[in-house]
């Protein structure tokens, strides 16, 4: 299977249903070859965009051009994608060769040359034993590789995944965003996978683009997203964020956070004026004694994780999440004792309020 590496471009996009405007001003720029991620909540419009991208649903405005070609006003079998659905939608009176081999008979390709092509589908699936069964002898992950193994037949220049891995059980779900990625490496294949599911799209995506509300909230590596959130969706929507309002202060050149509550913490720089500060659970120390960094304390609860301990400590009129890592002989700390907690504020962010 050869594959010619596409990058796909869309500019200003807005879709409506009815009166209700569901994508508004979508810019994106996806790199030939890249496995790049839509996330964000239920409702948050991935999955239209994607299909818009695959040229399902009502006509958007703006346009959508993939290896240069605006493809916007082109039905889908003239767009050159394949789509992956989260229900996997093979035939169920078909055996799994005819499943993978349909769309190339669709396209009258002569038996002699679709026979071959689908040997190859079966094998980069790892599937070839299994080519005569029918789809309800095979398991929820096996169908989901022959979905895949029936997509990528018909050498799509994009292949699109709205949320593939979704039926699958947690386990599977590892294994499969494993052997996926391996797949979309193996063939180059520009790729856009829809997740609302953090943890899937931050160990398979080149770089992603959170989403909510139909407006793309930021785009970048998952470890940009993660280190330098540009709002409080995207820093409370990536992993575990502690925010405390206030504004950051200027005291004869050098920057700090004041916090509503009146607690102040050194910055090394930012804009001064009113913020949040984005704490991860990761960024501060449980100590004994109060510093220049450090905020006073009480633990409200605690667990155990195994890595790690995982308290909640209230501090400056809120609560936070705060992890430890865990040691052999470690002595944790009891529910109700008076802390501090000492602040990494160069792994911060401070974003707008
Ligand atoms: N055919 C439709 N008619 C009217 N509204 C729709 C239609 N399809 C989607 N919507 C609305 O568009 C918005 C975006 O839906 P979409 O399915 O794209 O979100 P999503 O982020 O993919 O969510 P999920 O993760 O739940 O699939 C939602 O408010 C939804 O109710």
């Amino acid at each position: 299977m050869t594959n010619q590496m596409v990058g796909i471009e869309i500019n200003d996009l807005h879709l409506s249903f009815g009166e209700t405007e569901v994508l508004t001003g979508v810019n994106l720029d996806i790199q030939p070859g890249e496995f790049f991620a839509f996330l964000g909540p239920s409702g948050s419009g991935k999955s239209t965009l994607l299909r818009s991208i695959a040229g399902f649903g009502p006509t958007p405005q703006g346009s959508i051009r993939i290896g240069g070609r605006d493809v916007v006003n082109l039905p889908p079998w003239k767009r050159n994608v394949g789509m992956v659905f989260q229900s996997y939608a093979l035939w169920p009176h078909m055996s799994v060769r005819d499943n993978v081999g349909f769309g190339l008979k669709e396209r009258k390709m002569p038996a002699s040359e679709i026979a071959p092509k689908v040997d190859a589908a079966l094998e980069l699936v790892g599937l070839t034993h299994l080519a005569d069964r029918m789809p309800n002898q095979l398991s929820g992950g096996q169908q989901q590789r022959i979905a895949l193994a029936r997509t990528v037949v018909v050498e799509p220049e994009v292949l699109l995944l709205d949320e593939p891995l979704s039926n699958l059980d947690a386990s599977l779900r590892v294994q499969m965003r494993r052997e996926l990625l391996a797949l979309q490496r193996k063939l180059g294949l520009t790729t856009i996978f829809v997740t609302h599911d953090q943890e899937e799209a931050n160990t398979t995506a080149d770089r992603m683009a959170v989403l909510d509300k139909g407006v793309i909230q930021q785009i970048g590596t998952p470890q940009v997203l993660y280190d330098t959130p540009e709002n409080l969706f995207v820093a409370e929507f990536l992993g575990t964020a502690n925010i405390l309002g206030g504004q950051v202060e200027s005291d004869g050149g050098a920057k700090r956070f004041r916090t509503s509550a009146g607690d102040v913490l050194p910055l090394s720089d930012g804009h001064e004026g009113a913020g949040s500060i984005v704490l991860r659970p990761q960024n501060m120390q449980i100590v004994d004694q109060a510093g220049a960094d450090t905020l006073p304390g009480t633990i409200l609860h605690r667990e155990f994780m195994g890595s790690q301990v995982r308290y909640i400590v209230r501090t400056s009129g809120t609560e936070m999440i705060v992890d430890q890592f865990h040691h052999v002989g470690h002595d944790w700390r009891d529910t109700g004792s008076d802390v501090h907690l000492k602040v990494n504020t160069n792994e911060a962010v401070i974003v707008a309020s």
